[in-house]
């Protein structure tokens, strides 16, 4: 007997990529490790028959879609690449919330790791 599913979540975890990021003269010129935490929701997921990848949202393409826009990009502000990942993600057609969560490793001395995380909601 099918369940009734009820919320459907895609995590992308841990995606670790290049970019220049950073207010920081010497931050302008090298590139730096991010790593990027991404949760969205889409119902799509709850009840697409296998292998109709058309019926739901190919993470794939969420995940080579921000690959490049990340990695031929410049960040000043780590909250405006989150802002603009998390822009990304919402543009997919089926895609109701999500939240990007992007750490800058080893930013800050003695900090393992600073992040910033956002949310969105299609209204
Ligand atoms: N909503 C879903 N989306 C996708 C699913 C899925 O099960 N549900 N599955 C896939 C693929 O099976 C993916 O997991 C593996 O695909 P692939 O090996 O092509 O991914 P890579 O990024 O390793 O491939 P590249 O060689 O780097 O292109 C996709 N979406």
């Amino acid at each position: 007997m099918p369940q009734h599913y009820t919320q459907g979540t895609i995590h992308i975890k841990n995606l670790l990529l290049r970019t220049y990021v950073g207010i920081n003269p010497e931050e302008k010129v090298k590139k730096q490790d991010v790593l990027i935490n991404i949760t969205l929701r889409c119902s799509r997921i709850l009840n697409a028959p296998e292998g109709a990848i058309d019926q739901t949202l190919d993470y794939k393409k969420v995940v080579k879609t921000i690959i490049p826009f990340v990695e031929e990009n410049r960040f000043e502000l780590l909250e405006v690449m989150v802002r603009q990942v998390l822009d990304k993600v919402m543009a997919f057609e089926g895609v109701e919330w999500a939240r990007v969560e992007i750490d800058k490793p080893h930013a800050i001395r003695f900090a393992e790791s600073v992040s910033i995380a956002l949310e969105a909601e299609r209204t």
